[in-house]
């Protein structure tokens, strides 16, 4: 069990893409654009879904930790505060996934 949490990460995250340290991964990914960095997602996010359907949980957990990691970074650079997705998730705990998807704007 950890008490290490996503808030956590998200200031560190935050932090590291505002800094001028030039050791730091975050800000030279930040640094390359919101294009690059939602690419970094998409990819990680693939790699966990082929880890899921190999039923390796070893390289999902590793996997979703990188997914996680870069949804942090394209929700920093988009100024999309994660209390907002957190707020989101809130809303729909009354409903469920069902209903949630039936109650989305219609394209
Ligand atoms: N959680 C993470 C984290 N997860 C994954 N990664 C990095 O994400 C990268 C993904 O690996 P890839 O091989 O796919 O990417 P790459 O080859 O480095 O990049 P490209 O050549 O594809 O652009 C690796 O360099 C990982 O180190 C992370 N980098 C940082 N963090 C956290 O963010 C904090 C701040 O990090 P810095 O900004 O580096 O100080 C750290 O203390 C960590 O807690």
């Amino acid at each position: 069990m950890t008490d290490f949490t996503l808030e956590q990460l998200d200031a560190i995250v935050a932090a590291r893409a505002n800094s001028d340290d030039e050791t730091s991964y975050t800000r030279k990914l930040v640094n390359k654009g919101v294009a690059k960095c939602a690419q970094k997602l998409g990819e990680e996010a693939v790699e966990a879904a082929i880890a899921a359907v190999q039923r390796d949980r070893e390289e999902l957990t590793a996997e979703a930790a990188d997914v996680l990691y870069h949804l942090l970074v394209v929700l920093n650079i988009s100024n999309v505060p994660l209390q907002d997705v957190m707020k989101e998730l809130s809303r729909r705990t009354g409903q469920t996934g069902l209903e949630e998807k039936a109650s989305r704007p219609q394209e």
